[in-house]
């Protein structure tokens, strides 16, 4: 929890550009981040964007200070600090973290979205011409399933270290609520985590369908309190259209459907974003576009990914990723993040999510998932 314990609703509407940093004086917390940065000092071969810029200046300028949530320096290192692999090694506790420890969001931010400095603003949130998207593999070759996802805060809320149990109870009976109003393709039904058995759990999460459970990065994160309290997930009967509730973001809006369909598959995600959009309000700041717990996930929020098998290219594992690095694209395992490849089958999808719009966003994956299989083909 943050270190001064819960606080009152915070404004998670955040970021009118002005710096609300306080003073931190707590001993103890002073003390844990003392030994946070020698670990991290002494850590030779960890390779977080967390330790490449958390420099000594950078800390000695960022360790006394907090938000006007109590949020503090520690709350935004320690998963990083505890998890030495991790690829980033930071959170926002609250939105005005992106501003008071700035030094180190901002760094992190241009190089993990490749270019997007302290001086850049993030566009105008524009999902484009939905029907000029393809199928990426009309003759079912290579791609198993599509996914497209955003994340979204709902306004007036904290992110997850801050919050407190009931508040995490009020947010999901208002987006269930919501949910349930839902008709057409998006209609389904809401099933919280709390109540639901270890087989259905384990079940949909096997499928893809759900998070999963016990994240070690979130969970130093102090991300995981009063789990499984708050959470759930929300299906359509086919399972296309499914909405995360209070997992890593407030929610997660997903569009997956087996096949190559991208443009279906945007469609439905843009469908659902609007209907709860025009419901709820989500924290937008004017630079960084829709608000996240992760700097990975800020701007436009969007990964949109498929499950491939490219046995030619992945033969050689680095020249995979060097190659979808080429185009903007990140690949991880069949399980998603931090998981390993089964059976040849990778996630691979758009990196940067900031500083270009929804539609470029997707595009720039459909466009290099088109260069990966013609690649693929040569070879
Ligand atoms: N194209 C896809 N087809 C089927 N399942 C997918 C696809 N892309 C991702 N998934 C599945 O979605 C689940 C979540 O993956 P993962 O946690 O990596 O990404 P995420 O939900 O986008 O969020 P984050 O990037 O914050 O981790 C995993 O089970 C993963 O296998
Ligand atoms: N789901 C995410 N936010 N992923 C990005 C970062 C995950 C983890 N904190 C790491 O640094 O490796």
């Amino acid at each position: 929890m943050p270190t001064s314990g819960n606080m009152p609703g915070c404004g998670a509407s955040m970021c009118k550009g002005k710096k609300k940093a306080l003073k931190m004086e707590d001993p103890a917390v002073v003390a844990k981040l003392e030994e946070g940065f020698q670990k991290l000092q002494a850590a030779s071969d960890c390779r977080s964007l967390l330790k490449k810029y958390l420099t000594p200046e950078v800390f000695d300028k960022l360790k006394g200070q907090k938000t006007a949530l109590g949020a503090t320096l520690l709350d935004v290192i320690q998963s990083g600090v505890e998890n030495l692999d991790s690829g980033i090694g930071v959170y926002a506790p609250d939105a005005d973290s992106y501003l008071v420890f700035e030094d180190l969001f901002n760094p992190i931010i241009e190089d993990y979205h490749v270019g997007f400095t302290k001086d850049d603003k993030h566009p105008a949130s524009d999902f484009g011409d939905l029907s000029s998207f393809v199928n990426v593999d009309p003759e079912g070759e290579f791609v198993i399933s599509t996914r497209v996802r955003c994340g979204r805060s709902l306004q007036g809320y904290p992110f997850n270290p801050c919050l407190n149990e009931e508040q995490y109870k009020t947010m999901e009976a208002k987006v269930s609520g919501l949910l349930s109003s839902l008709t057409g393709d998006l209609k389904g039904t809401y099933y919280p985590l709390t109540g639901m058995t270890k087989e259905v759990q384990q079940q949909l999460i096997d499928d893809h369908f759900l998070f999963k459970e016990g994240d070690r990065f979130l969970q130093a994160a102090n991300a995981c309190r009063y789990w499984p309290s708050g959470r759930g997930i929300y299906h359509n009967d086919d399972k296309t259209f499914l909405v995360w509730v209070n997992e890593e973001d407030h929610l997660r809006i997903i569009s997956m459907q087996q096949g190559g369909d991208l443009g279906t598959v945007y469609r439905r995600m843009v469908a659902g974003a609007n209907e709860i959009g025009n419901k709820l309000p989500f924290s937008r700041s004017e630079r960084l576009g829709y608000l996240t717990f992760c700097p990975t996930n800020l701007g436009t929020t969007i990964r949109a990914s498929v499950h491939i098998k490219l046995p030619k290219l992945a033969a050689d594992k680095a020249k995979l990723d060097a190659t979808a690095a080429k185009f903007n694209l990140q690949v991880r395992g069949t399980h998603g993040e931090h998981s390993d490849s089964e059976g040849g089958v990778y996630d691979i999808s758009n990196k940067r999510r900031m500083g270009l719009t929804e539609f470029q966003a997707v595009k720039e994956m459909e466009q290099g998932i088109l260069e990966l299989i013609k690649i693929e083909k040569s070879m």
